[in-house]
């Protein structure tokens, strides 16, 4: 296939895919809740933090390689969970699950996927990780039913979404009226019902059969009744959840506020990342999404203290310009900057990459508990 004209960065293909989707499925992946402040900021906080690079260390052999709950990765760059890829392409996750795995990482797949679970992750080569993101219902046999299918089909963890009680306003959506279109079909719910994805059912059935009442207490406790599966909680923002996350046995937070979707005026996640870094204090693993756009992006993340770094709409840009090609495209793209990134700052290892390879900017927000006391300040 010829690659001559493929876009040589994540934001050329971003204009791309922006280009060739219709505007309703472009509006439901691009956008962010009410003014999208979250979703913008995700990526210009980035620009805030300064790298401080090394020079003269060989450069001439370094390795991205590192470890993910105990298992090696050959890099810690993974596909974030998301709904509905065939809105993007034909093939959808099959699509993505081919270029995940040989990119040889971690993907994280949505319980809203167009594709069954067990399809998806029989179209990886072993390569890869495979995570199953849940949300948690009303009737808890529908989710324990999907926790046991990803225990079976081979998923190494669950991810247990919390920063969605309530799907954020999307005002793109709202103004769209957008429904996915009928022929697609949330293919994990098979049995329950599933007459398609279409009309009313999508944001409606979100509301109508989430478990709103889920807590640290009923949820997290119920779910490792029911599964020696790791549970990783994503969607977390501040040390205190943090802290309730090791308490409640966790294995591990991804730092996130859901690209923006849900809470608008929430802080960026690289924001976030060192206050859950430091409640962690290593006793579970730090991960991150949300904005992340450029290989120096992945570098100070990881400077910050993230063990991984995940990508959503990047992906799905790349799905959107040529299926498995292009989402492997969109990896590959961050990967090399990641690579280059490495060189240039000085680092051949990515346990080498630390905090003492950024300016952080400092001062400008301070938190206070409901006590008056200062508990952080960003
Ligand atoms: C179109 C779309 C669908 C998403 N669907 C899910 C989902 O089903 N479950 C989930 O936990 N997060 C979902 N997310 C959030 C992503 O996992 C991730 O937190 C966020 O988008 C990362 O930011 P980025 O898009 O800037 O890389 C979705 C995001 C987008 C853009
Ligand atoms: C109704 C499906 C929710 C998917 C999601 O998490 C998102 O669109 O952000």
């Amino acid at each position: 296939m010829d690659s001559a004209n493929d876009p040589v960065c994540i934001k050329d293909l971003e204009a791309i895919a922006r280009s060739v989707m219709p505007s309703g499925a472009w509006g439901y992946y691009d956008s962010g809740a009410n003014d999208e402040q979250t979703k913008n900021n995700n990526m210009s906080a980035f620009d805030e933090y300064r790298l401080h690079p090394r020079m003269l260390r060989d450069m001439s052999k370094i390795s991205t390689e590192t470890t993910v709950l105990g298992q090696r990765v050959r890099t810690p760059l993974g596909v974030a969970p998301c709904a509905l890829h065939k809105l993007a392409h034909a093939d959808g996750e099959l699509a993505t699950s081919r270029a995940a795995s040989s990119h040889g990482s971690i993907m994280i797949l949505s319980t809203y996927s167009t594709t069954s679970l067990e399809r998806v992750i029989a179209e990886g080569d072993g390569n890869t990780q495979y995570w199953m993101q849940l949300y948690v219902y009303r009737e808890r046999q529908v989710s324990e039913s999907i926790v046991r299918r990803a225990e079976k089909a081979g998923f190494k963890a669950l991810v247990l979404t919390v920063d969605a009680p309530v799907l954020g306003r999307r005002l793109v959506d709202v103004r769209n009226k957008f429904s996915p279109p009928s022929h697609l079909h949330l293919e994990n719910f098979v049995q329950a019902n599933n007459a398609g994805v279409g009309s009313e059912t999508f944001g409606t059935q979100f509301g109508a059969n989430g478990d709103q009442s889920l807590s640290w207490e009923n949820g997290i406790a119920w779910l490792q009744s029911i599964t020696k599966l790791p549970i990783i909680v994503k969607g977390i923002l501040t040390k205190e959840d943090t802290e309730l996350a090791i308490k409640h046995g966790c294995a591990g937070v991804i730092v996130s506020n859901h690209g923006g979707r849900q809470l608008d005026g929430a802080l960026a996640s690289i924001d976030a990342l060192p206050q859950v870094v430091a409640a962690a204090r290593d006793k579970i693993e730090v991960y991150m999404d949300g904005g992340v756009r450029r290989g120096t992006d992945i570098f100070k993340a990881l400077a910050l203290g993230a063990r991984a770094v995940f990508v959503a709409r990047p992906v799905l840009w790349g799905l959107a310009y040529k299926g498995d090609r292009g989402a492997r495209l969109a990896l590959e793209l961050l990967q090399k900057e990641l690579e280059l990134t490495m060189m240039l700052a000085g680092t051949t290892s990515i346990e080498q990459i630390d905090k003492s390879f950024v300016y952080q900017p400092v001062n400008r927000w301070v938190r206070y508990n409901k006590q008056g006391e200062l508990v952080a300040k960003l």
